[in-house]
């Protein structure tokens, strides 16, 4: 029996709590990613990551829910998932050149107990002709990936200069920190 539950579709997530070896079943509930404005970029990921821990929460049998919400966030702006090509070519012109940040929010909570936090990565990319951005949309079809990019492909083994930070945090969960805080539910 499983003593964790992952609340998220993201195959990245799964993939990287399997690579911990940690012991997990996933159960995802739909949540509204809305959130108010006020919030900083960091507690919007905090935010976001605790309703969709809590969305699982009367399903849970008493196990401890993981869940986690990556944004990109480039100068102050907040940026998700694109919307369509045209987006996607859009978010990476901008990012092209640039530094952003990646920031994950997490969420780990049982009935009794909640813990939260974000791991922030500082991304650099070098600058991306057009030709080459439109080549990877294309290709890769970044539709599910939070600035249009996913570092693990293509983009980010040709395109990325240096980050700064844990890589696993941009792929979607900073796992080495959720297995150290997984330590406080035992
Ligand atoms: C920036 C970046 C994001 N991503 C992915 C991680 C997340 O799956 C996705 C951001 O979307 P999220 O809304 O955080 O997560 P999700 O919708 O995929 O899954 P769920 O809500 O069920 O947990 O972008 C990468 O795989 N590589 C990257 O380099």
């Amino acid at each position: 029996m499983a003593n964790y539950i992952l609340a998220s579709q993201s195959p990245r997530r799964k993939q990287l709590l399997e690579w911990a070896e940690i012991d997990f079943e996933i159960i995802v509930h739909p949540t509204d990613e809305s959130y108010p404005k006020i919030l900083s970029p960091k507690e919007v990921a905090i935010h976001i990551a605790v309703e969709k821990a809590r969305a699982v929460l009367p399903q849970a049998k008493g196990k401890t829910i993981i869940a986690a919400d990556t944004i990109v966030v480039l100068g102050d702006e907040i940026i998700g998932k694109p919307k369509d090509r045209e987006d996607a070519i859009t978010i990476l012109s901008k990012l092209s050149g640039q530094h952003h940040k990646v920031i994950t929010g997490v969420a780990i909570i049982n009935k009794d107990k909640e813990i939260s936090f974000a791991d922030i990565t500082d991304v650099e990319f070098h600058p991306l002709t057009q030709e080459q951005l439109v080549f990877y949309i294309d290709k890769y079809k970044p539709y599910d990936k939070a600035g249009a990019y996913a570092i693990q492909e293509w983009i980010g083994v040709v395109g990325i200069k240096h980050i700064t930070g844990d890589f696993y945090n941009v792929m979607g969960l900073p796992v080495s920190r959720v297995v150290q805080a997984l330590q406080q539910f035992k």
